[in-house]
């Protein structure tokens, strides 16, 4: 069974969280699904680096202030993966550009819910609706 190690990036604008419709994909249980984007961890790379490198390459967009979150262990059907969440700021929101995903949405904390998740994000997703200064 695979194991991907992955960081994940919950950018905060004001009160607002970036989500994002991630594409198609083979594996049904993520196709579609909402997520906060980023991506595997490369030989050598910090999950930090790691996450700086895939916003810039997936959103066109340089992160910064990033704080460790929390991580969590998923075990899909096919595949399990550990994935680092890290809050953070984006510099320059007016560049974004959808390399990959399909849509996103600036949500508050409590409209977090109304979007279809990965599994493996609603530990992350729990945990900012209920912590008030997180
Ligand atoms: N980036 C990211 N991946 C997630 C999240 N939740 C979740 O289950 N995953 C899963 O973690 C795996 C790795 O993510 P990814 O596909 O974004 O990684 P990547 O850009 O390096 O992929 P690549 O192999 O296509 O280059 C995927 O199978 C994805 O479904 C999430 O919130 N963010």
């Amino acid at each position: 069974m695979k194991h991907y190690f992955v960081s994940a990036a919950i950018i905060q604008v004001m009160d607002k969280i970036l989500c994002f419709q991630r594409g198609p994909s083979k594996y049904e249980y993520v196709s579609l699904k909402y997520e906060f984007p980023g991506g595997k961890i490369e030989e050598g790379e910090s999950p930090e680096e790691a996450l700086v490198r895939e916003i810039k390459e997936e959103l066109n967009l340089v992160i910064t202030n990033l704080i460790y979150f929390q991580t969590v262990e998923h075990q899909y059907p096919d595949f399990k993966i550990t994935m680092h969440a890290f809050k953070c700021k984006a510099e320059n929101l007016e560049d974004i550009q959808l390399n990959e995903h399909l849509n996103y949405f600036q949500l508050t904390k409590s409209e977090l819910l109304s979007l279809d998740w990965a599994a493996a994000d609603i530990p992350f997703v729990d945990k900012l609706i209920s912590s008030s200064n997180a």
